[in-house]
């Protein structure tokens, strides 16, 4: 189980817009450690107040360690990546080391004006850094807990999976013979070198456009009504 640490968290506003982002990502689990939580917090989280209301509420950051097998900490200044106990992980190595891990992993996030201390990130098992501009690493504590709920998200079945897969070759292929029937059968243009440009042109639009397999099928529903059509009317 994954859940939410957060050290000392000094806006309440962030409070309550992390409890919102996990609800939207499907995390529930939420440490809050000496956290200035007051009713702006739950104006921010809207609809995810159960998530601040079932938060464990703790005094120190000894205590909340205690409570994980594997703990990350977040940070947007990983400082040398040659200290190899330091080296951060990206958000999306993260989801490949905890997806089958069956212990309790807390992600730490730290406080808007020192983040976490150099004493509490050295003991985390790893440490994790947003990769950022070099100009501006540093993000604002709540849009940095948004991208990394987001990437471990990805790790569980998600419910638009199937209406997302990009179509297959086979599925585009039959979208362009399907529009090249339809216009031989039209027979338009009437030159048939012309008419192959716009076959071309047809099948380059349908390889530009990354479509998934469900758009296309959904394409080739009227064209293939308009050639059923068209050859009723012949007969
Ligand atoms: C506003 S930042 C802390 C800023 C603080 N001045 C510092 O230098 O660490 C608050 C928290 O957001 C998270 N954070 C910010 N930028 C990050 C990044 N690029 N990668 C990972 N976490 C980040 C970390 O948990 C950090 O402790």
């Amino acid at each position: 189980m994954i859940s939410v640490v957060l050290v000392e968290p000094e806006g309440p506003a962030n409070i309550g817009m992390i409890a919102r982002t996990m609800k939207n990502f499907g995390f529930s689990r939420l440490v809050l450690i000496n956290p200035n939580l007051t009713e702006e917090s739950y104006a921010y989280a809207v609809h995810a107040r159960d998530v601040l209301e079932n938060a464990l509420i703790l005094d120190s950051f000894e205590k909340a360690l205690e409570l994980f097998d594997f703990t990350v900490g977040t940070t947007g200044k990983p400082g040398k990546r040659f200290i190899p106990h330091r080296a951060p992980l990206m958000p999306w190595e993260l989801v490949g080391l905890i997806k089958d891990y069956p212990g309790e992993v807390g992600i730490f996030f730290g406080r808007e004006s020192i983040g976490l201390k150099n004493e509490e990130l050295d003991a985390m098992d790893v440490t994790l850094t947003i990769p950022t501009s070099e100009e501006y690493p540093v993000m604002n504590l709540a849009q940095a807990a948004a991208v990394v709920l987001y990437e471990l998200s990805k790790k569980r079945p998600e419910p638009y999976v199937e209406a997302l897969k990009p179509a297959t070759r086979e599925e585009k292929e039959a979208l362009v013979r399907t529009w090249e029937k339809l216009l031989n059968t039209l027979d338009y243009p009437k030159d048939a070198e012309r008419r192959d440009v716009f076959v071309k042109v047809f099948q380059r639009a349908v390889g530009r456009a990354f479509l998934y397999g469900r758009e296309v099928h959904t394409l080739i529903g009227p064209l293939r009504k308009a050639l059923k059509r068209l050859e009723e009317c012949r007969c």
